[in-house]
């Protein structure tokens, strides 16, 4: 297979915050991944670092077999990129919109014309060509910027959040216009705070957290990694009192996070351990408002990872 992306020891700081911290990975043509992450994780530095948008501090990135940095120009010419915030103007029609954007990259009056076609009706936009922006929802506003972003047929899709906020109808249509671009041979790089969409979509996964990689598989492999466990959520009231190792020490028990007033324990299923998780805490003067329980999922190892949900 052909790598696309190579990416090694990448580390970028904001003052002393450091945004990435050392992350190495390779993408495959035609892979879809996905990029999960809470808030902060870093998802959009590193997206802007391989969009050539933010430059690294330290190591080494190829894309399309050009070095990001000596070869930029390249790599800008051949990758698409649907940024977080919407980039389009209100004022001019959607198909004036898409020509102006694939219009950079010099075709011919009739290859641009088929290229703008083809980007509009991929998006569900083609019926509405020539309207503007402005009268546009949502949704459709972002399904016309990743018209724009895609019409020049580029090899390598970078999108950053692109179905935040949107109603379900637009969401459809992204997902399956993401669908369509690998399947026209593209490398899709997608980041999301959707577990749904990364599990629907993804061939694989890249788990981020502060700053690092700290999963990066199938879902299915993640899940499988995690055991066929049980997560236990515990509301705490008063987490002072607890005592991780004590909790670790109960015959089961494979991991305890805690965060805030969140005490996540993900316990093997088949042994009986909340009986023995809960006793423990009560003797130890902790007293929770609530107690929840999910079975294993992305969400779970996801969970089981970072210790914090992906919607916190
Ligand atoms: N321009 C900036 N100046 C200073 N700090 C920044 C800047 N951009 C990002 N950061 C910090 O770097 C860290 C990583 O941020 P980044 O935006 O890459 O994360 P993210 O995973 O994309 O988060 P989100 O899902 O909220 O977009 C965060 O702590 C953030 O506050």
């Amino acid at each position: 297979m052909d790598t696309i992306v190579s990416v090694s020891n990448l580390e970028k700081s904001y003052h002393s915050k450091k945004a990435v911290a050392g992350i190495s990975f390779s993408i495959q043509k035609g892979e879809i991944i996905g990029l999960l992450g809470p808030n902060g994780a870093g998802k959009s530095t590193t997206i802007n670092i391989l969009a050539t948008v933010l430059s690294p501090d330290h190591g080494e990135v190829q894309i399309l077999g050009y070095d990001l940095i000596r070869e930029a120009k390249s790599i800008k010419k051949e990758i698409g990129i649907v940024p977080q915030d919407i980039a389009i103007f209100e004022e001019i029609t959607a198909e004036q919109n898409v020509r102006f954007f694939a219009g950079l990259y010099g075709f011919k009056r009739n290859k641009l014309n088929e290229l703008v076609q083809e980007a509009l009706e991929l998006v569900g936009l083609y019926d509405k060509k020539d309207d503007k922006p402005r009268t546009f929802s949502g949704g459709m506003k972002r399904r016309l910027n990743i018209a724009c972003a895609i019409a020049h047929q580029p090899k390598l899709i970078i999108m950053d959040e692109p179905t935040v906020g949107i109603d379900p109808q637009s969401r459809n249509h992204i997902l399956n216009s993401i669908k369509t671009l690998r399947q026209n041979g593209a490398t899709i790089i997608y980041s999301t705070h959707y577990m749904e969409e990364v599990e629907s979509l993804s061939d694989r996964i890249m788990i981020m957290n502060e700053g690092r990689i700290i999963a990066e598989d199938t879902k299915e492999n993640l899940i499988q990694n995690i055991g066929n466990g049980i997560t236990y959520t515990f509301k705490i009231n008063n987490f002072n009192q607890i005592n991780k190792n004590e909790i670790f020490q109960i015959h089961g028990v494979t991991n305890v996070q805690l965060t805030g007033k969140d005490l996540f324990i993900t316990s093997e299923k088949n042994k009986d351990t909340l009986h023995s998780i809960v006793s423990l805490l009560l003797d130890n003067g902790c007293s929770f408002e609530k107690m929840t329980s999910k079975e294993a999922s992305l969400e779970t190892a996801f969970l089981d990872l970072t210790g914090r949900s992906l919607r916190d």
